[in-house]
């Protein structure tokens, strides 16, 4: 069972869906519950809205889906209408939300916390997929109250998702993704807020670069400041330490010396080192993929032919960007492939007629 079908609860219904279980869904808000049941997630929990009447059966599990200050007063209603044997979340932050469900005196023997590190910066049913969650973290934070199979429930849901169940104590789960998710959420955010002033040749320049490092501003901001302020300590000491290289990385831009240029450039040579430490796309070392550009023209088409070529070369894609400039009838396209693949990949698209630089 899902209880709120947003993109996150909607991701898990379609993954567990394709693995073959039953799915009931439930959504305060009716609109994304129906939007779910009509992308297939599930049925929806017969009875309707979460507070009416008790479901007859109880569901191997339910997944509260719902924002991090709703999960402990979702707990306690699903428990006492039986809703389910076993229960978990996905809220972006675990402590807080766990002391609030000790604190309504929820049964925490049927409760395991867990938070699928992968997302999005939309919301809703509709920004859901099922392969979501492939490959990616799934932190769980079991109390020692927990039943174990009420902990081999959460974990079997997290690998049927196709992620990596990590187990991890809450208190630790929340400094860490106040550093690898909250912080930089803020600073995207910051970042961001300074193109509402921006004139239209700014805008008009803009790249790939701020569109990477703004991407995640574009979330929905209800959401946001309730995960804020629910790990606010954690964060707020991740955004002290960037505030404070960010200021001595402005003042000594105004020094302007050699020597000062020089300490900027330690900056962003910790900076080249933090990202090389960010893990791939399966948990391992990120892969050193080779990257094949392709000079597209702008119609209709074109980019199902470079993969159909891609296909027949018997070359698998890892990952697609395109560099675009508004206004420009050609874009570039950038294929990762395997670096034994490069070559082969170029040779095919340039003897179909496709211009590959390099
Ligand atoms: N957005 C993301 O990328 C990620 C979000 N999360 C966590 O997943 C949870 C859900 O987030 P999203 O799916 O992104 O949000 P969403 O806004 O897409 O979906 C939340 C759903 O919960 C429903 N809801 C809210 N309060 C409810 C309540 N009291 N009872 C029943 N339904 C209720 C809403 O109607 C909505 O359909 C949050 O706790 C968030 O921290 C975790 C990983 C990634
Ligand atoms: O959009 C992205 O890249 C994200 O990182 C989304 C995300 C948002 C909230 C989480 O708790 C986990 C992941």
């Amino acid at each position: 069972m899902v209880v709120g079908t947003g993109l996150i609860g909607t991701s898990i219904a379609l993954a567990m869906r394709e693995r073959g279980a039953e799915v009931l869904l439930t959504d305060r808000d009716a609109a994304a519950l129906r939007l779910a049941v009509e992308l297939g997630a599930g049925d929806a929990l017969p009875g309707g809205a979460l507070s009416d009447g008790v479901h007859a059966e109880p569901a191997d599990l339910a997944v509260l889906a719902v924002p991090p200050a709703a999960v402990a007063v979702t707990l306690l209603d699903a428990q006492k209408r039986g809703l389910a044997t076993a229960y978990t979340d996905v809220a972006s932050v675990k402590a807080l939300p766990l002391q609030q469900a000790a604190d309504l005196g929820c049964d925490l023997t049927a409760f395991v916390a867990g938070h699928p590190l992968a997302g999005s910066e939309r919301s809703g049913p509709s920004a859901a997929r099922a392969d979501l969650f492939l490959g990616r973290p799934w932190a769980l934070c079991a109390t020692p109250d927990a039943a174990p199979e009420t902990v081999a429930a959460v974990r079997g849901l997290a690998r049927a998702c196709g992620a990596m169940p990590v187990e991890v104590d809450a208190a630790e789960h929340d400094r860490a993704v106040a550093l690898v998710s909250h912080a930089p959420h803020v600073v995207s955010a910051a970042v961001a807020a300074r193109l509402t002033g921006a004139d239209d040749v700014a805008l008009g320049l803009s790249g790939q670069g701020v569109r990477d490092v703004t991407r995640i501003a574009a979330s929905d901001p209800r959401l946001w400041i309730g995960i804020l302020s629910a790990n606010s300590a954690p964060v707020a000491e991740v955004l002290e330490a960037v505030a404070t290289d960010l200021a001595v990385a402005a003042s000594l831009l105004r020094d302007g010396s050699d020597d000062a240029a020089q300490h900027v450039a330690d900056l962003l040579l910790r900076g080249n080192a933090g990202r090389s430490r960010i893990p791939g796309k399966h948990g391992g070392d990120q892969p050193a993929y080779a990257t094949v550009q392709v000079v597209i023209p702008d119609r209709p088409g074109e980019l199902a032919m470079i993969f159909q070529a891609a296909g027949i070369a018997g070359v698998n894609i890892e990952d697609v960007t395109i560099e675009h400039s508004p206004g420009r009838p050609l874009g570039v396209l950038e294929l990762a492939v395997v670096p034994e693949a490069a070559e082969r990949l170029a040779a095919e698209l340039r003897a179909r007629g496709w211009s590959v630089p390099g």
